[in-house]
């Protein structure tokens, strides 16, 4: 890629045991720029040979890495970090290019990718044990923690390079040793990852990318006794999968799935401190995070004054177009079939009654891009109340109290974020204790932070990433009983 400073962070290859690699067959994966439709390289295709091979390889790695101290550890982890910030243009540059968000908003994400190696640097000195008073006098119970040991990651297109220092930031603190398969729409991102890892001294087989053919490298992962945890971010329908093969060596499994986030506008609220909310909560990513907000739920007293401040702000502040350029920050979808989805979520709403206020169209650059589109009058029928869009949708449902708003909010089999934005102080608690979801934004629409506890509840997942609870998932819990005789 000639765009870069260091063109050395365009890794075509795969990254076993610390050497460089293509697949056994020959076979390579296609990456294209979703704003141009054009190639931007190839990666190998890997498969089930070769991810046994990063899974023997991560763990011979295994007793070496975990018997170093927690401080050695660390200091590769922010060895990692400054890296990452040091080379922030160029990851930008390559994640631009593979999936499509603009620049500044590309740059954001690896400040945010390396603020989970920082964050969980930091937090590999804390991981305590227990004394515990024992039952007998000449007993002493003593609880330590250990790394559950070699982890499986699958890791999404959406955040290439977040997604993955989330978990291998975590793994790695914990002493464990990893094999993450990226999203074959992003690749590039993650082997620039191991490009700098191994510059910060990550040892040979502690940090393997296989890029490749998701369903088997995800059989030779959870098919494998070597690994015990697998964690992964995306679909629900795969999280689903891969949670009974996991079954299979009784793994231990982290999953950050699917959403349907509701953003709930109360009529006490500062309509246009919400409306600010909503634009960050909604059109991060072209809308393709798994906390954009869903759904918006406005009370019937605010909502058209809500609807036409959200018209104002949508229509000068987004700019749609090829993320590479000057003060885009809308870039396209990942593919046709996003922008398939996001044509029939507004066709279904529309034909059922809805008011189209913005947009509802593809966008005239063409490709896949889609016009920012507002709607108002949604009800529960719609696909959009049921189904993640994960494009530049904003939907508006109205309510009339509190618990017609909360019974809305929780009328989804998913709960991953919600949002809702109030001044009065008991509804902020009562509908904060009320909202069947993992993480619930407060007069806020930018949740996302390496000091806290990112997950899911029901069909959004288990587990929790990020935070000292994201360091929990990757440790195992021993108990000693210690006889003085
Ligand atoms: O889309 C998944 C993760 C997004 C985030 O960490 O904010």
């Amino acid at each position: 890629m000639q765009a870069l400073k260091e063109t050395q962070l365009y890794c075509p290859f795969a990254y076993i045991d610390g050497s460089w690699v293509a697949a056994d067959s020959g076979e390579q994966i296609d990456v294209l720029n979703p704003a141009t439709g054009e190639s931007m390289g190839n990666v190998p295709r890997l498969g089930r040979a070769e991810t046994e091979r990063a899974i023997d390889a991560a763990d011979a790695a295994l007793p070496a890495w975990r018997a170093l101290t927690a401080l050695e550890r660390a200091d590769i982890l922010m060895k990692w970090h400054d890296l990452m910030m040091e080379h922030q243009d160029d990851l930008a540059m390559i994640m631009t290019f593979e999936q499509g968000k603009p620049l500044k908003e590309a740059a954001g994400e690896i400040a945010y990718a390396a603020s989970f190696l920082r964050w969980f640097a930091e937090e590999a000195r804390r991981i305590y044990g227990d004394t515990v008073p024992a039952a007998k006098a000449n007993q002493r119970i003593v609880v330590t923690k250990q790394p559950v040991g070699v982890v499986g990651a699958i890791t999404p297109w959406n955040f290439p390079a977040a997604m993955i220092t989330r978990k291998a930031g975590a793994a790695l603190a914990a002493g464990c040793t990893i094999v993450v398969k990226p999203a074959s729409q992003t690749p590039f991102s993650a082997t620039a990852l191991a490009k700098l890892a191994e510059r910060a001294g990550v040892p040979r087989g502690v940090f393997n990318v296989v890029p490749g053919r998701a369903s088997e490298i995800a059989a030779a992962m959870t098919e494998s006794s070597l690994v015990r945890k697998i964690t992964f971010t995306g679909s629900t329908e795969v999280g689903r999968q891969l949670m009974a093969q996991a079954s299979q060596h009784i793994q231990k499994i982290s999953l950050e799935l699917g959403g349907n986030a509701p953003f709930i506008v109360f009529e006490d609220a500062d309509l246009d401190a919400a409306v600010e909310g909503a634009m960050a909560a909604k059109f991060r990513n072209a809308g393709q995070t798994c906390v954009c907000t869903n759904r918006f739920l406005v009370q019937s007293s605010v909502v058209n004054a809500f609807c036409e401040k959200l018209a104002v702000a949508m229509n000068s502040e987004l700019k749609v177009g090829n993320g590479t350029e000057d003060g885009i920050n809308i870039g396209p979808l990942i593919d046709d079939k996003a922008v398939a989805k996001v044509s029939e979520h507004v066709h279904d709403a529309v034909d059922q009654g809805a008011e189209l206020l913005l947009g509802g169209h593809p966008h005239p650059l063409g490709g896949n891009f889609f016009s920012p589109t507002l709607i108002s009058f949604a009800n529960s029928r719609m696909k959009v109340a049921n189904e993640e869009t994960f494009g530049p949708l904003a939907a508006v449902f109205p309510f009339d109290d509190e618990q017609e708003a909360v019974r809305m909010a929780n009328d989804t089999e998913f709960g991953l974020a919600s949002y809702f934005y109030s001044r009065d102080l008991g509804r902020v608690w009562r509908v904060a204790d009320a909202l069947d979801y993992g993480m619930v934004g407060i007069n806020t629409g930018l949740i996302s932070n390496a000091a806290a506890p990112f997950g899911g509840v029901k069909a959004s997942g288990l587990g929790r990433e990020g935070g000292h609870q994201g360091l929990d998932e990757f440790l195992e819990t021993k108990y000693l009983c210690i006889d003085l005789g």
